[in-house]
This record gives structure tokens, C-alpha cells and sequence, in this order.
């Protein structure tokens, strides 16, 4: 049925929400504010309608042309078109909408601080994971569509640091010359995966391989590329993705990197974690530290590589499940003499557990999950933790576990930071004190 609607509001993936007949429709690309005209559709059994855009009547005067050239087939951003203070005023309606819907809290109780935008918009991303796929009798690198067979090649994001689609160019010629072949499921052969981690001017490879590995030609083509410091490669021929589990091996250049977080340097090693958007990454830290300045001391959870946790002048104990990020973090924080913070290998939540029930460990800081479990709800509601900082992209999670918490904290603050540009995420940082 094609009609017109007015958008009346955003809904959380970023598309625009009208009424037809008094039903909803959700028209994605249609922005609040606008009229348009639509396709609209019903599905079998749903009360409501999608509507494919035919045209923009009335156009949003935040509409902006969209920057992106690959946006029409990857779909990875969905908020592109819409101008920058737009976007952050949509997410910070999402997160007040997000605890409308999922909590009970009383709203006005909550300091819900505008979203922190970015400066650097374009060019940040400092790593990608991408599939070596076939297009078109070519290999070169894509991901495919959610729910669909649609692939996108990625050589042309403009998130990507320049570095990365240069590289993913000159790999593609590469690979062609050399007459690679991608993964064969069958018989185990061929390219799978690859990443691209960028320190400074530098890139860091990863191949992920079937049995066959890495031809010598191709090794060959890549320490001709000077902006490549480390070549790695792991052959995996199982079905789980999670390729980290093995080890890499070093087929040429340095094992380790130098990582610059607020001019400090630290050095990672190939497996330890890289944050994607540094200048994110350093607003985040910023403002978890000046969350907790009364704290006496501090666990944290999921501590990553440790950069946060060795900038916080309070005594902290940090956890982390990934062997390479505590490796890692001990090093750099004993060459920076931080002698106030200790770093705990293994699951945070069994490893958390000793420290919570002292009283002196005050406050903890949550990151690097989806949800609270049972199990952590349990140890914070009887240990003896006054100040959780809690931090996730996700505001319809954030805000259900919000719910869970208030029932023995007080929600005092949220405050976000545009960590996911163009796309319906914000990392939302919260305080909450015990009651
Ligand atoms: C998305 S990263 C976040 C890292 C860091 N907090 C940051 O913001 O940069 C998630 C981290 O959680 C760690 N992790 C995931 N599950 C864990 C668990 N059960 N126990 C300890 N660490 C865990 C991973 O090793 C990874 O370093």
C-alpha cells in the first residue's frame, strides 16, 4: 500500500516511527520531523507495518547528504544521513526512552548528561576482522548482511583508518596476482579471515589460513608493503570463529606495538585488546575517573589491556580472562611505576569475589558485557560494594539491568559518549550508590 506519514519519532535502529490508520509503522532512512512517502507493508500476525521509503516529501532540515560510498549496500550505519547533533540528541532520547520502557525508576532522580560527540568522525577505526570472500571471481574482503546472503566488500569505509583500506587495496592485489584461493569448507584450504590492527603508521596482520597457509609469494608481497610491521598467521580448519583461542604464529617484524592513550605509550602485543576508537576510549577513562574520586579502592572488572585502571590514582585490583591483556598490562603498568594497581588473571566475577566482601574495596567498575548475571547481582547485593560504575553500548540492556541494580542502588548519573558513530549504540557510563 503506498500512502504518506508523518515521522513522529526514532526508533531504536535508527528508523523513522509514523502511524498508519493508527498503527506503527517503522520506515528506515525517514528521519522525525519528516513527511513521507511509503510503501507499506503487513506482515502476517503483526499489528504493525514496515514501509519501504519511496520518497522524502518533506525533508528534515538535520538531513545531510550521506558520506558514506558503500552505505547503500552495507547497512553498518544507519544513522548516516542524519546531522551530527541529531545523532546525539537521538541517542540521548534512546536512553531516556530505553529506562521509560524497561525500568520503574523515577526519571527526574536521574542526571542524564547530553552525549559526548566526537572530534574525529571519520578515519578512527583502529582494527577490523573481516571475511576474504569471492566477489565476482576476485578475492577481496566483505562481510555479509544479517539475515541475508548480501555481501559487502569493505575496502572504501569511511570509518576505517586510512591506513587499513589501503591496505586491504594493495592485499587485494596481492592475493589476486598470487592466484589465492579463499576458504574451501570441504577441503580445508584456503584464506579465511583477516585482521588489520593500525598503531601510529603501522600495520599489524593476521591471517587466519586453512591447512595450506600462507604461500611464499604472498609473504613476499607483503614485507614489500613498508607500513607493515608485523605479518602473523594461524591455520584453522574448525568451525568455531573464535580464532584467538590458538596462537599465532610470527612470519616476519615485531611481536609487540606501540599504543599512544593520552600521549602516554604502552606497549600490546598482538593478541592483547586495542580499542577501536582512541579518542572514545580516552573520553570514556576521563569520565569513569571522575566518577569515582571518593573511592578508598577500586576492582574492575573485565579490565581489558589496563589503560583505565593504571590512570586511576586509587588502589585497584583488575581482572581479566585473557592471559595476553593481564601479560600485557603488568608490563606496561611496572614501567610506568603505577605500584597501586594489580592485575588478576582469570574470570572476574569468581576472581571479584574475595575483594567485594572486604570493605575497603568500595567501588567496582563493570565493562565488557552484555548483562548482569544472577551470580554478579548476588555478590554486589551482599558484598560490601558502595559505588558501582557501570558501563554499556547497548541502552535497551543498560536499561534492564538497571532495574535489576536499583533495587539495592541509587541511580545517581549517566553519562554517554558517541562510541559508535553513525550507528543506534552510545556507551553509556552510570554511577549508582548503594541505598
Ligand atoms: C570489550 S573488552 C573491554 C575491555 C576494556 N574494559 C575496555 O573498555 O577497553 C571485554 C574484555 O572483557 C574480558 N572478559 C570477557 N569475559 C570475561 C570474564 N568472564 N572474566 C574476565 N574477563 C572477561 C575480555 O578478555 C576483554 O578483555
Amino acid at each position: 500500500m503506498k500512502t504518506t506519514v508523518e515521522i513522529k519519532k526514532m526508533g531504536i535502529n535508527g528508523e523513522g516511527i509514523g502511524y498508519i490508520n493508527r498503527k506503527v509503522v517503522f520506515v528506515k532512512g525517514a528521519l522525525l520531523g519528516e513527511t513521507v512517502e511509503v510503501d507499506a507493508q503487513q506482515y502476517k500476525n503483526k499489528n504493525y507495518y514496515f514501509g519501504d521509503l519511496i520518497r522524502v516529501v518533506q525533508a528534515s532540515p538535520m538531513r545531510v547528504k550521506n558520506p558514506c560510498r558503500a552505505n547503500k549496500e552495507c547497512m553498518g550505519c544507519n544513522l548516516l544521513h542524519y546531522a551530527y547533533p541529531a545523532q546525539l540528541k537521538h541517542k540521548k532520547d534512546l536512553i531516556k526512552e530505553s529506562l521509560k520502557k524497561y525500568t520503574e525508576l523515577d526519571r527526574s532522580q536521574i542526571k542524564i548528561h547530553d552525549i559526548v560527540g566526537m572530534n574525529q568522525k571519520k578515519e578512527f577505526l583502529t582494527q577490523v576482522n573481516l571475511p576474504i570472500v569471492d566477489f565476482k571471481g576476485k578475492v577481496t574482503f566483505g562481510i555479509y548482511q544479517r539475515e541475508t546472503k548480501y555481501l559487502t566488500v569493505m575496502t572504501h569505509c569511511l570509518k576505517h583508518h586510512p591506513l587499513i583500506n589501503q591496505t586491504l587495496l594493495d592485499l587485494e592485489e596481492i592475493l589476486n596476482n598470487t592466484k589465492c584461493k579463499t576458504y574451501n569448507d570441504k577441503f580445508r584450504t584456503g584464506l579465511r579471515f583477516i585482521k588489520i590492527r593500525v598503531f601510529q603508521d603501522k600495520i599489524q596482520l593476521i591471517f587466519i589460513t586453512g591447512k595450506d597457509g600462507l604461500k611464499d609469494e604472498v609473504v613476499a608481497g607483503i614485507k614489500k608493503l613498508k607500513y607493515v610491521s608485523g605479518l602473523f598467521m594461524s591455520i584453522n580448519t574448525a568451525k568455531y570463529q573464535d580464532f584467538e583461542k590458538q596462537g599465532y604464529k610470527k612470519i616476519f617484524g615485531n611481536s609487540k606495538e606501540e599504543l599512544y592513550v593520552d600521549h602516554q605509550k604502552y606497549i600490546l602485543s598482538v593478541k592483547s585488546s586495542l580499542p577501536d576508537h582512541i579518542e572514545a576510549f580516552e573520553v570514556e577513562n576521563k569520565i569513569i575517573k571522575t566518577m569515582i574520586k571518593e573511592s578508598q579502592k577500586v576492582i574492575s572488572l573485565n579490565c581489558g589491556n589496563g589503560i583505565l585502571e593504571m590512570n586511576l590514582p586509587q588502589e585497584v585490583v583488575a581482572i581479566d580472562n585473557k592471559k595476553e591483556n593481564i601479560e600485557d598490562a603488568t608490563y606496561n603498568a611496572k614501567a610506568l611505576g603505577k605500584d597501586n594497581i594489580r592485575f588478576v588473571y582469570g574470570d572476574s566475577l569468581k576472581k571479584m569475589v574475595p575483594f567485594a566482601k572486604k570493605k575497603d574495596y568500595d567501588t567496582v567498575i563493570i565493562r565488557g558485557i552484555n548483562r548482569i548475571s544472577d551470580e554478579l547481582k548476588d555478590t554486589l547485593r551482599l558484598g560490601k560494594v558502595k559505588t558501582v560504575i557501570y558501563v554499556n553500548s547497548s541502552t535497551s540492556m543498560l536499561a534492564k539491568d538497571l532495574q535489576e541494580l536499583s533495587k539495592y542502588y541509587k541511580v545517581i548519573e549517566i553519562k554517554a559518549v558517541d562510541s559508535h558513530i553513525y550507528q543506534s549504540y552510545v556507551t553509556s557510563i552510570v554511577k549508582l550508590i548503594k541505598k
